[in-house]
C-alpha cells in the first residue's frame, strides 16, 4: 500500500491560521519585530565565529517606519538577510521557521536570544495587511530580492535592489471597516505604545522618526519674555525601546531608585513599592524574575474584579500581561515579572504549551515571597504592619480558604490586636506571653478594637490579665476555626460558654445556679428557642448580662453568615448570661414571686440588651420598648 501525503488546501490554510491563532491584531509588529531581531541575533552570531566580520553594536537596529498617505508600515531591520532559497524556505513554506533550524544547527550561545520557532510569526501581518513586501539581501551575497504577496494568490520572488544586508519588511495596511479600526497601525504615538508593551526589551534599538514641537528661537529685544512664541514641527529619530532588561543586569549594579523606577514605569502601581525581590535561576529551567511588594492596596483589590498575575516574558519578549498561575491567591498583591528563555509557548505566543514550567517557577516565587515577608515582620516591624494593614485580610483568606491547606505557610504571617499590649501580636508572640496555666488562646470578635474593648465578655479574662487577641476583619474568626490551634493551643471565643479560666470558680458557678435555679428556669421558659440557656455569669464585673455561645458557630459569626445569600439558616447557640451581683438581678429577684408580667419584662429586656451590646437588632423592637418602660415606671 502507497502512503499518500496529506494535501492542504493552503490557501485555507493560511485564513485559518491568520484569524483563529491570534487574540489581539496588535501582535502582528512584535512578530515581525522579533523576527528582526532574530535576524540581527544571527549576524551577531556569525561576526562572533568568524574573523572576518565585525558586530559594531550601534551599527545594528530595527526601524518602524509608518506612512499615512501611501497607507505602508516598514519594518526594516540591518540583520543577516535572506537568500533566494532561504526567501522561498522560510517565507514561502508556512510553519517552517529558518530560526528554529538556526538554533539547532549551530551551538547558540549565551547573549543570543533567538525568539522564534514555530514558522509562523510572519504570517500574522497578513491580519492588519492586504499585501506584504519583503525586501532583503543576505549577508554575503551581492543580490538582493523582493518577495511579495497578498495572502491568498501565493507570492512572487525577483531581484531587486538593496544597498545593504538586511531585510525591509513593507506591508499595505489595510482600509478601516465597520468593525476594525486599522488606520491606529499608521499612528506614531499607537506605534510606539505597541512597540513598548511587547517589545521594551528587544537588545536592539527599535527606531521610529518621531514628530515633535520645538520653539521658534526669535531676535529678542533684551529680556523680555516672548508673549507669543512659535512652534515648529522637528522630526528626530528616536529609539523607543528600553533595550536592557533590567532583571537581566546584577542586582549589585542596580539601586533601590532603579527598582522603584522600573515598578513606576511599567505601572505596577501609583504607589512606591514596600519591597523588591529579584530572582535568577540558571538550573534546567533558567529564569529571572522581579517582584514587588506594593505599598498600598489597589482600589478594587477585595473585589471580583482584581485580577492577580505577574507579566511573562519570554527571551525578553512580552506574552502574557497577568499570568496568574504564576501566583499563589493569597499573595495575589504581588506585582512584577517574570522572564524565561525555557517556556514552551503554544504558537500565538500568548500561552504555554505546558504549564508545569509555571508550576515550578510559581512555587520558587511563593516561597521567595514568604520569605521575604518573615524577613520583613522580624527586621522591619513597622513596615511589615503597614504592609499587613493593607493586606494582611488576603493572607487571612488564604489561611481559611483551599481547605485550608496554606495554613501552616500563612500562620507566621498573622498579626492580631491584642488587648493587653494594644498594639499588634502574632501568634508566637501571644503564646509566648501566656500565662503559666493558660490553656487557650483568647479572642474577641467585633466591629473594631473600640468596640471589643467596652464588650461585656471580656471583663472577667482582663480582670485576670489574660491577652485578648481581637478580631476585627469579618474572615478572622473562619480563619482561626480553620487554624484549629497554634503551638498545641486551642482558640477560644470570650463569648464562648466555657472559658475554663478557673476551675475554682467554675464550681462556685455551679452552686449558685442551683441557688437561683427556680428564676433561671423560668426565664429560659420565658425565651424560648431563642436561647440554649440561661446562666448566671462569671466573667462579668459591671454589666448585668451578656451572650455566650456555645458550639463551634459564634455570634459575630452568625451575624456574618446571615448576611450571605444562603447563610440565613445558621444560628449560633446563644446563652443569656447574668450577673447575679448585679442591681438588675436583685430587682428581679424582687419581683419574681409576685409579679408575673414584671417576670416577663425582665426575661425579655434582659435577653435583648445582650443582643443590642452584640450590635444585633432586636426582634421586636416596639415590645422591647414597652418592657423597658414597664420596668421603670415604678
Ligand atoms: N526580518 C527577517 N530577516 C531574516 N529572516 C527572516 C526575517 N523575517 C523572517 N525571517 C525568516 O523567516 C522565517 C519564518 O518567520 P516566521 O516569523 O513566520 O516564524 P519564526 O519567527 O521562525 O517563528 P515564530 O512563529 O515562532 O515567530 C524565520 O524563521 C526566519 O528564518
Amino acid at each position: 500500500m502507497s502512503k499518500q501525503e496529506f494535501k492542504a488546501e493552503s490557501k485555507r490554510l493560511l485564513e485559518l491560521m491568520i484569524n483563529s491563532i491570534y487574540t489581539h491584531k496588535e501582535i502582528f509588529l512584535r512578530e515581525l519585530i522579533s523576527n528582526a531581531s532574530d535576524a540581527i541575533d544571527k549576524r551577531y552570531y556569525k561576526a562572533l565565529t568568524r574573523e572576518d566580520l565585525k558586530f559594531n553594536k550601534e551599527d545594528f537596529f530595527i526601524k518602524v517606519i509608518p506612512d499615512k498617505e501611501k497607507r505602508t508600515l516598514r519594518v526594516l531591520d540591518t540583520g543577516i538577510g535572506m537568500t533566494k532559497e532561504e526567501l522561498e524556505d522560510n517565507l514561502g513554506t508556512i510553519a517552517k521557521s529558518g530560526s528554529l533550524a538556526f538554533k539547532n544547527e549551530n551551538e547558540v550561545k549565551e547573549g543570543i536570544d533567538i525568539i522564534g520557532q514555530f514558522g509562523i510569526g510572519f504570517y500574522s501581518a497578513f491580519m492588519v495587511a492586504d499585501h506584504i513586501t519583503v525586501k532583503t539581501k543576505a549577508l554575503d551575497s551581492d543580490e538582493a530580492y523582493r518577495w511579495e504577496s497578498d495572502g491568498v494568490e501565493g507570492y512572487t520572488i525577483e531581484t531587486a535592489e538593496k544597498a545593504d544586508a538586511g531585510t525591509e519588511v513593507i506591508i499595505k495596511v489595510r482600509e478601516n471597516t465597520e468593525e476594525e479600526n486599522y488606520d491606529e497601525y499608521l499612528e506614531d504615538h499607537r506605534l510606539q505604545e505597541i512597540i513598548k508593551k511587547y517589545s521594551d526589551f528587544v537588545r536592539y534599538p527599535i527606531k521610529m522618526d518621531l514628530t515633535t514641537q520645538e520653539k521658534v528661537e526669535k531676535e529678542s529685544d533684551g529680556d523680555s519674555e516672548d508673549k507669543d512664541p512659535e512652534y515648529k514641527e522637528v522630526v528626530k529619530e528616536e529609539t523607543v525601546n528600553s533595550m536592557v532588561p533590567m532583571w537581566r543586569k546584577n542586582k549589585s549594579q542596580l539601586t533601590d531608585e532603579d527598582y522603584i523606577n522600573f515598578y513606576q514605569e511599567k505601572r505596577y502601581g501609583f504607589d512606591k513599592p514596600l519591597k523588591h525581590i529579584h530572582m535568577k535561576a540558571d538550573g534546567t529551567l533558567r529564569y529571572s524574575s522581579i517582584l514587588y511588594i506594593p505599598e498600598q492596596a489597589p482600589y478594587d483589590f477585595y473585589t471580583k474584579e482584581y485580577e492577580k498575575g505577574l507579566e511573562l516574558y519570554s527571551s525578553g519578549v512580552l506574552i502574557m500581561e497577568k499570568c496568574p498561575d504564576l501566583l499563589p491567591d493569597y499573595f495575589s498583591f504581588v506585582k512584577g515579572m517574570v522572564d524565561s528563555e525555557d517556556l514552551s509557548l503554544n504558537i500565538s505566543r500568548e500561552m504555554l504549551q505546558h504549564d508545569r514550567q509555571l508550576q515550578i517557577i510559581g512555587k520558587k516565587i511563593k516561597e521567595k515571597i514568604k520569605t521575604a515577608l518573615t524577613a520583613m515582620l522580624k527586621n522591619d516591624r513597622e513596615k511589615y504592619e503597614s504592609f499587613f494593614n493593607n493586606f494582611g485580610k488576603q493572607i487571612k483568606y488564604g489561611v481559611y480558604s483551599d481547605f485550608g491547606q496554606n495554613k501552616e505557610t500563612l500562620q507566621d504571617l498573622l498579626l492580631f490586636y491584642s488587648s493587653k499590649r494594644k498594639k499588634m501580636v502574632t501568634l508566637k508572640e501571644y503564646v509566648e506571653g501566656m500565662k503559666e496555666d493558660q490553656e487557650h488562646i483568647y479572642y474577641a470578635s467585633g466591629d473594631s478594637v473600640e468596640k471589643i474593648d467596652k464588650m461585656p465578655q471580656t471583663e472577667m479574662l482582663k480582670d485576670k490579665d489574660y491577652e485578648i487577641l481581637y478580631f476585627t476583619d469579618e474572615v478572622d474568626e473562619f480563619a482561626i476555626k480553620m487554624l484549629m490551634n497554634y503551638e498545641g493551643k486551642t482558640f477560644k471565643s470570650v463569648s464562648s460558654g466555657d472559658l475554663e479560666v478557673d476551675k475554682e470558680e467554675e464550681k462556685e458557678s455551679k452552686e449558685e445556679k442551683e441557688e437561683f435555679q427556680e428564676i433561671f428556669n423560668k426565664l429560659k421558659e420565658i425565651l424560648g428557642d431563642k436561647v440554649k440557656d440561661v446562666r448566671p455569669s462569671k466573667r462579668l464585673k459591671n454589666h448585668a448580662v451578656c451572650l455566650a455561645a456555645d458550639g463551634e458557630l459564634s455570634i459575630e459569626m452568625e451575624k456574618i453568615l446571615q448576611s450571605m445569600p444562603d447563610g440565613a439558616g445558621m444560628k449560633s447557640e446563644k446563652v443569656l448570661e447574668i450577673n447575679t451581683d448585679h442591681k438588675m438581678f436583685k430587682a428581679l429577684q424582687k419581683h419574681f414571686a409576685s409579679d408575673e408580667e414584671k417576670v416577663q419584662a425582665y426575661a425579655n429586656v434582659f435577653y435583648n440588651q445582650a443582643l443590642l451590646m452584640e450590635g444585633i437588632t432586636p426582634e421586636d423592637p416596639v415590645a422591647y420598648s414597652n418592657d423597658v418602660f414597664k420596668l421603670i415606671e415604678e
